[in-house]
């Protein structure tokens, strides 16, 4: 339903009853990470599955328009052809699952995706990111104007604020005002986690967000002291889960923040295949924010078809 409507009571007491064991969620974090993938093939096979759901991303001040054009070849082309080959997978048309950009730059990597005949999808951070401290009328007006300039994924940040301090309605209302500023874009939605102070804050924001029609979940804006985390991802995802028991609609989840090492891609995927099952290792449903974890992907699928690591000039794009 994208027409504006209140918190229910029904909602308010399902988010009012939350309770997080917080031993329990630790336990089950500790024996994901302690899972090992046997074989190098299925590892390598893993990492191409991890580049496919990378919302590959620049989110720093001195972004340009050519270093976001930089980003949206490599999201084109995110492996070397020539890897891709030895490992009979250059026809497949692997690509990142978007390239994530400011506002600013929403604009730039049109163009650049375009002139590059590619239909991959713009993603924006959006509404006063990362503190989300702005008026909510300048966080409106900015959803509108990414989404004019041709993004069709909004990742927007929520008001830790009225988070913290428990007005769970008022956030609804924010986060629903913004489902509308997106319009048909895909609306990402981030609880900056490290923020909100206990599982059961991140279990209640999870609710709220997936009430006022968030398609994803998003942990981290990146810019936080703690991002994503396997705990915390614990709590979004059964968050998830409980939400599609009982309503039927199945939301996505987007780790984000400090992911940069194809071993941790392959535990996140192992989490989702694991508390979500397959259904959920696909881009539509998954999605890995990250600046850097693409780079030392490439290296370690250079490491598998060849036997050695390359040199830094080797894979200068990364
Ligand atoms: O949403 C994506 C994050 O901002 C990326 O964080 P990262 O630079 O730590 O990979």
């Amino acid at each position: 339903c994208l027409a504006y409507c209140r918190f229910s009571m029904e909602n308010l007491e399902w988010v009012s009853k939350v309770r997080v064991n917080t031993q329990a969620v630790l336990k089950r974090a500790q024996q994901i990470q302690g899972h090992k993938v046997a074989k190098k093939q299925w590892q390598a096979a893993w990492m191409l599955k991890a580049v496919t759901c990378i919302d590959l991303t620049t989110l720093a001040g001195d972004d340009t328009p050519s270093n976001v054009h930089r980003l949206c070849m490599k999201a084109t082309q995110p492996i070397r052809h020539d890897l891709l080959k030895s490992m009979d997978m250059h026809d497949k048309g692997i690509t990142t699952a978007a390239v994530c950009v400011y506002p600013s730059r929403v604009a730039d990597a049109v163009k650049s995706l375009k002139a590059a005949n590619s239909s991959l999808p713009v993603a924006s951070v959006a509404t006063g990111f990362p503190a989300g401290q702005t008026p909510l009328k300048t966080r409106l007006a900015e959803v509108q104007m990414a989404v004019e300039d041709g993004a069709t994924e909004i990742d927007i940040v929520i008001n830790r604020t009225l988070a913290l301090t428990g007005q769970w309605a008022a956030l609804y209302d924010e986060i629903r005002q913004f489902r509308e500023a997106c319009a048909d874009a895909h609306m990402k939605t981030i609880l900056a986690v490290g923020e909100l102070g206990t599982f059961t804050n991140v279990y209640k924001a999870s609710l709220v967000s997936m009430m006022a029609g968030s398609d994803f979940i998003k942990t981290s804006t990146g810019k936080e002291t703690v991002n994503a985390t396997y705990p915390v991802a614990i709590v979004m995802v059964r968050a998830i889960r409980d939400y599609f028991l009982r309503t039927g609609y199945k939301v996505g989840f987007k780790p984000a923040g400090g992911i940069r090492t194809a071993q941790e891609s392959v535990v996140w995927l192992t989490l989702m295949k694991e508390e979500l099952g397959d259904e959920w290792l696909n881009p539509h449903l998954f999605r890995l924010g990250a600046s850097s974890l693409l780079a030392d992907i490439e290296r370690q699928i250079y490491h598998y078809v060849t036997g050695r690591y390359p040199a830094f000039h080797e894979l200068p794009m990364a």
